[in-house]
């Protein structure tokens, strides 16, 4: 499938928006992506891969904030566990509504995949051994994160996983700087200019808030998990795996 190219920021702004997940977004999101966030379609696979080692049979896996549906779909094709199925939200009606029509595409006989416009925070979460936030909970405001994790460990049963990405902040302002140009650097190289970089970066400033690796493992013990591990880091773009 060929996809738009991004260049919602290629010409000056009169005036910065808070970034949204509208349509202008939605229209150009896989292209994005993948020349946004470093090593993005390789977490997407990997993501397929822990999810078939940890799904349960007769539970619920979760995509929280799934975008277009690439988690799903990545978990759908790997799960070979009985009765399960997928239960994927986002809060952006533009999202949801061409997430379908991506899902309608994929007609294989696997894991029930369901996709709904809701706000996570709305979502319950139960008999679970499979959630993933797939660089979602950085939208979220810092405050309701550690509730948020709670409830993710709840409603998870024994054994099951969550998988969590994100952009990381760094305590250094030395290590900060070293992985944000190198991060500005790959942009570069997948041909965004200088001022792409720098508009998009002021428009997420109040809207992705990034903590450091060391913030996203105390939440995690905190909440309860008993074992959390990083599985993928470049640049400062980090996924961790914890099992309940
Ligand atoms: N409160 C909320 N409730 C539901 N959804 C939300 C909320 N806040 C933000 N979102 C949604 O979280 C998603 C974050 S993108 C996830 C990529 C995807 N996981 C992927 O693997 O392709 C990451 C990125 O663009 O950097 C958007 O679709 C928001 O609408
Ligand atoms: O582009 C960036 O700088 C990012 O941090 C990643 C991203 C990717 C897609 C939407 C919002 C943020």
């Amino acid at each position: 499938m060929t996809h738009k190219t991004d260049a919602i920021y290629a010409a000056p702004l009169q005036k910065m928006i808070d970034f949204q997940f509208d349509e202008r977004v939605v229209a150009v999101f896989p292209d994005m992506i993948q020349r946004s966030v470093p090593g993005y379609g390789m977490i997407i696979s990997n993501i397929g891969i822990v999810a078939a080692k940890y799904a349960q049979a007769g539970s619920h896996c979760y995509d929280l904030g799934c975008s277009l549906g690439a988690v799903s779909l990545a978990m759908r094709q790997r799960i070979t566990q009985p009765d399960c199925d997928i239960i994927a939200v986002d809060n952006s009606p533009a999202m949801i509504e061409r997430g379908r029509e991506l899902l309608a595409l994929d007609t294989l006989p696997t894991v029930p995949v369901t996709m709904s416009c809701a706000d996570l925070q709305d979502v319950t979460i139960e008999n679970a051994s499979v959630v993933v936030l797939n660089f979602t909970l950085q939208f979220i405001p810092p405050a309701e994160r550690l509730a948020l994790i709670e409830r993710i460990h709840a409603g998870l049963r024994p054994g099951g996983v969550l998988i969590l990405s994100e952009k990381i902040a760094f305590g250094e302002p030395g290590r900060q700087q070293f992985h944000e140009e190198l991060h500005h650097d790959f942009k570069r190289a997948n041909g965004y200019s200088d001022l792409e970089i720098s508009q998009k970066r002021s428009a997420l400033e109040k809207v992705l808030i990034p903590e450091t690796l060391a913030c996203h493992h105390e939440r995690l013990q905190a909440a309860g998990f008993s074992f959390a591990d990083l599985w993928f880091q470049c640049f400062n773009f980090v996924s961790l795996v914890a099992i309940k």
